[in-house]
């Protein structure tokens, strides 16, 4: 009785796993976005204002931007890499964002370089029943390896 109650659980794990690889969860929009992320902003995470702090936000978009980029990479068939973020730029804060919003988090491919990636991440919450860009920014991502003690640019598309 109970190895049969083990191989029922062990098969319906096993299916899990199965069905999980063959269908991955549908994180793509209709404008190819990947929804990288999505939270709920907490009342710790204010500023003086009672609006949410910016730096905030940037550190859910470097993170965002990181995963959209991992999953870029993936998708093109690119091998895994370690990626630390070299730059932000075009940061804009359109709207301020309060507590209780549930803030997501979309990562687009703007460029593949020789050993960097550049996503641009956009921010949106749900306001009167449509999404609000609150804040985009381009982040730029740089494959590097440890060489000799240093972590050096390496080839994104894998060796050359
Ligand atoms: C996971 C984390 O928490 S990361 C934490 C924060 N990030 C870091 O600690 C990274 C600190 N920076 C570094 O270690 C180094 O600057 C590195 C390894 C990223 C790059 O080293 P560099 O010697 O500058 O490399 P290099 O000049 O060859 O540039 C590498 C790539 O970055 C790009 N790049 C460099 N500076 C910038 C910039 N300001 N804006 C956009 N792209 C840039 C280059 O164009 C190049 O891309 P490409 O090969 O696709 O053309």
């Amino acid at each position: 009785m109970i190895i049969m109650a083990v191989c029922r659980l062990t098969l319906r794990f096993n299916n899990y796993i199965v069905t999980n690889k063959a269908s991955p969860p549908m994180t793509v929009d209709k404008q190819g976005r990947y929804l990288a992320t999505k939270i709920t902003m907490m009342p710790r995470d204010t500023n003086p204002h009672g609006t949410i702090f910016g730096g905030v936000i940037l550190s859910h978009i470097d993170q965002s931007g990181a995963i959209g980029a991992r999953y870029s990479i993936r998708k093109e068939g690119f091998p895994d890499c370690a990626l630390v973020t070299v730059a932000m730029n075009r940061v804009e804060f359109h709207h301020p964002v309060y507590v209780g919003d549930v803030v997501s988090f979309y990562s687009h491919v703007e460029r593949f370089g020789r050993t960097s990636i550049t996503v641009h991440v956009t921010v949106e919450a749900e306001r009167d029943g449509s999404a609000l860009m609150l804040t985009e920014a381009d982040v730029t991502y740089v494959a590097v390896q440890l060489i000799d003690g240093e972590r050096r640019p390496v080839p994104i598309r894998g060796a050359e």
